[in-house]
């Protein structure tokens, strides 16, 4: 098969990639461009659906121009999760911005819906709680602000937006991992609910056809940066396709991806409504069949490494790290990184952040530890919560640059009391729709073909001994409580 390759497209935030994956699971060639984003209020956040396109348009032509030589045997599309946008059906121009997965314009339409109780009925059906982030009070302010006639109207998420273009405005469709993220979505059913589309002011003609996350949903034409003919073979968020590429494919299977944030994903065996501060979502749908998976964020995780290095005077975080290891625990002190509230599992908007258990004994190596530890304490309080309730756990996948750090890791492993592996795949979440659109047209033939691509390092088991990992629980717990007293 050398030559051929499949073309992932990844849209994120902040860059548009695109990168051509061999049937060896190679990266054959990448390039990426960036995408503007605005802030015209306090807590609001756009882009430009056509700058979006044409981000991706440059990166597929950067791209294509590393390898002339390749052949495309289909494409794949991972993107930014919940970001909304409205478009003309007739012309295909965007009515209004994109209202990003970020903007919290709709946070007081949230509130009111929730005063008015309807916020357990919205968990049951979609799995996510009234927040801004997700797509269905942004879908009721475009459409107030920018609608027009119900069947003169395309909604779709980045996914869907992106299909429209390379397909020549013929297609208007979505996967089922992107739409579970939309709140409009009844996870249980499979399919758009119409209470909710109702609750939101939506008519259901204007919402996009789902399908599954790898299903050819077009063939490209009048893309302008492609040929005609190639088949659009996956679509699928972020998050969901980075799970994918690590073949998380038994009931129980997880990631953890580590960055600025945290985000933890563990696949389930049938839909559960989330239990408090998780979420539940469709993590890809293949051949007709929902993988589900509870999923929760962090919003400080490796962020607070600079901040600690900073207060400490220490060079860099990699200093921090150093000094945090040449102590055997945090001799009581534990750092609670809520310096913007606190996300999953506590969903505390107005915890702030802080150190406490100080003595004359505490050094900065053990506020260095604390700050190391907490890192593994927040992903093992979110996955602690996600294996009770799903009654099952499996492998759990470490990516993002602090997975390459063993100590960090062999904290996460000894907290959550569970071995984990780290993963290499570079671009995992366009490896993951590549594997995806691969699936869909045959260019791999089963998930186990999927498994063998994987980049596994060896697993890390956990070490510490129980009675100290439950001290340290105890005392990181006492803790998370007093972050409410910043208040
Ligand atoms: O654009 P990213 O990579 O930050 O991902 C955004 C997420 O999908 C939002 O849920």
């Amino acid at each position: 098969m050398t030559g051929k390759a499949i073309l992932a497209i990844d849209e994120g935030t902040t860059n548009s990639k695109a990168v051509l994956v061999s049937h060896a699971g190679d990266i054959i060639a990448s390039a990426s461009a960036p995408v503007p984003i605005s802030h015209p209020k306090s807590g609001w956040v756009e882009q430009d659906a056509e700058a979006i396109w044409q981000a991706t348009a440059t990166a597929i032509a950067e791209c294509l121009k590393k390898a002339p030589e390749t052949e495309i045997v289909a494409l794949g599309i991972s993107n930014q999760r919940e970001s909304i946008l409205i478009w003309d059906r007739n012309t295909g121009r965007p009515l209004g911005p994109v209202i990003s997965w970020q903007c919290r314009r709709t946070a007081d339409a949230c509130r009111a819906l929730r005063e008015a109780g309807h916020e357990a009925d919205v968990i049951a059906r979609t799995g996510l709680p009234l927040d801004p982030m997700f797509s269905a009070t942004k879908v009721a302010w475009l459409l107030d602000n920018h609608g027009r006639a119900a069947r003169d109207i395309c909604i779709g998420t980045v996914d869907s937006w992106l299909i429209w273009k390379l397909s020549g405005g013929s297609v208007h469709a979505t996967d089922r991992a992107n739409a579970a993220r939309t709140q409009l979505f009844n996870l249980a059913e499979g399919c758009w609910d119409d209470d909710l589309c109702r609750l939101f002011g939506v008519d259901p003609e204007m919402l996009p056809s789902v399908f599954d996350s790898a299903h050819i949903f077009a063939a490209t034409k009048d893309a302008g940066v492609l040929p005609d003919g190639l088949p659009i073979a996956s679509a699928i968020g972020d998050s969901h396709a980075a799970l994918f590429s690590h073949a998380a494919f038994a009931t129980g299977d997880g990631k953890m991806t580590f960055g600025t944030g945290s985000s933890v994903m563990t696949t389930l065996a049938d839909y559960i409504v989330p239990p408090d501060g998780i979420t539940t979502t469709i993590a890809w749908s293949i051949a007709g069949r929902p993988t589900f998976a509870f999923e929760g964020n962090i919003l400080v995780s490796a962020s607070i490494f600079p901040w600690t290095a900073e207060l400490l005077g220490l060079e860099s975080v990699e200093a921090l790290l150093v000094l945090a290891e040449t102590v055997e625990d945090t001799g009581g002190v534990a750092l609670v990184p809520a310096h913007v509230g606190l996300g999953s599992p506590h969903w505390d908007a107005d915890a702030r952040g802080l150190v406490c258990g100080l003595s004359f004994a505490s050094r900065p190596a053990h506020i260095a530890r604390a700050a190391a530890e907490s890192l593994a304490f927040q992903v093992r309080d979110v996955y602690a919560i996600m294996a009770e309730a799903a009654g099952h756990a499996g492998r759990i996948s470490v990516d993002g640059g602090p997975s390459r750090n063993r100590f960090l890791m062999q904290l996460v492993a000894d907290y959550l009391d569970r071995p984990v592996t780290p993963c290499r795949n570079a671009e995992a979440s366009a490896i993951g729709a590549a594997h995806l659109a691969g699936l869909a047209v045959g260019f791999w033939p089963d998930l186990e073909a999927l498994s063998a691509l994987a980049r596994r390092e060896p697993e890390i088991a956990p070490s510490m001994p129980a009675d100290r990992r439950d001290r340290s629980i105890g005392e990181w717990t006492k803790a998370i409580a007093r972050t409410t007293f910043a208040v």
